[in-house]
C-alpha cells in the first residue's frame, strides 16, 4: 500500500514533495555521483517551481550538478513548444536557477528526428517516431534504474503516456515507446512503459484539485481497478508515494499522513 500524504494547502504539498525529492538526492548521492530522476509534465511543474526555486530552504539543499533528469514521457514537438514537458521544465525551473547555479544534466528527446507539426499524426514519419524512441531508452541508466520517478495521474487515472485500457500497458520489450493515439492531445508521444517503473527506487504521484477525487476514489476504493496509477501502485518492491492535496482526497478510503 503506497504512502499517502495530504495537505489543505498547494504549498504544503509543493514543500513536502520537495522535502522528498531532497531525501532520495541525498541518499542516492551517499551511494554514487549522481541523482537520477525522472519528472512528468502538466500540473508537476508548477509544484517543482513552488518546492526548487520559491523554497529558499529546499532550493539551496538541491545539487543540481548531480543530478540527470530524464522524463517520464515527451510531447513529439519542438523543445520549445508549449507542449514540450522539457519546455515547462524549462521554463519553470531551469531557466529560474540562479546565475551561476551549475545545471544539471537533462536527458531530452532528438529533435532532429521530429517529423509532422505540432505532435499530430497527419504528415508524421511513424518510423522516426519509433527511433526518437529508440534513442531516448538508449540514453537510459544501463541498470534502468532511477531513484526518484516524478509521477502525475490525470483526471482519467494515466500516469507518463499510459493511458486506460492501451495496449503499452501490457508492454514488456521496450523501456521506451512511442505512442501515436494518445486520447489526450497531442497525439504523439514517447512514454516509459512499465519494466522502467518497476526498476525505480523510489516512485512518488502528485495529484491536486478536486478535479481528481472521482478518479482517485477509483484509484484507492476499488480493488479490481486497472487504472494506469492503479496498476503503479501495485508494482512490487519499488517505494510509492502520493502527495495530495486535501480536495483531492475527498472520499478516498486512506488514512493520510504528513511527511
Ligand atoms: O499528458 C500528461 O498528463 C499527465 C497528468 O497531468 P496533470 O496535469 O493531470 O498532472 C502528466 O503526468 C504527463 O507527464 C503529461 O504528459
Amino acid at each position: 500500500m503506497p504512502s499517502v500524504y495530504a495537505y489543505s494547502e498547494s504549498t504544503d504539498v509543493a514543500n513536502s514533495v520537495g522535502s522528498h525529492v531532497l531525501a532520495l538526492q541525498n541518499a542516492s548521492l551517499k551511494r554514487g555521483s549522481t541523482f537520477k530522476i525522472a519528472l512528468s509534465g502538466g500540473s508537476l511543474g508548477k509544484v517543482l517551481k513552488k518546492a526548487l526555486i520559491d523554497n529558499p530552504e529546499i532550493a539551496q539543499q538541491v545539487k543540481w550538478d548531480q543530478w540527470e533528469v530524464y522524463f517520464s514521457d515527451e510531447r513529439l514537438v519542438p523543445l520549445d513548444h508549449p507542449d514540450s514537458n522539457y519546455g515547462l521544465f524549462n521554463e519553470l525551473v531551469l531557466a529560474n536557477l540562479p546565475a551561476g547555479t551549475p545545471k544539471p544534466k537533462v536527458n531530452t528527446i532528438n529533435t532532429d528526428l521530429l517529423t509532422g507539426q505540432d505532435g499530430q499524426v497527419s504528415g508524421a514519419d511513424a518510423a522516426k517516431d519509433a527511433e526518437i524512441a529508440k534513442d531516448y531508452e538508449a540514453k537510459l541508466p544501463k541498470d534502468v534504474k532511477l531513484d526518484l520517478v516524478l509521477l502525475g495521474c490525470g483526471p482519467d487515472g494515466h500516469t507518463c503516456s499510459l493511458f486506460p485500457g492501451h495496449q503499452l500497458l501490457n508492454e514488456r520489450n521496450q523501456l521506451i515507446a512511442y505512442i501515436s493515439d494518445s486520447p489526450k492531445p497531442p497525439p504523439r508521444r514517447i512514454t516509459f512503459t512499465f519494466p522502467v517503473l518497476e526498476k525505480a527506487t523510489s516512485i512518488a504521484f502528485v495529484a491536486e484539485g478536486a478535479g481528481k477525487a472521482a478518479i482517485l476514489k477509483d484509484i484507492f476504493n476499488d480493488p479490481s481497478s486497472k487504472l494506469p496509477s492503479k496498476l503503479v501502485n501495485q508494482i512490487k518492491g519499488v517505494d510509492v508515494a502520493w502527495f495530495v492535496d486535501t480536495s483531492a482526497i475527498e472520499g478516498v478510503d486512506i488514512v493520510p499522513s504528513k511527511y
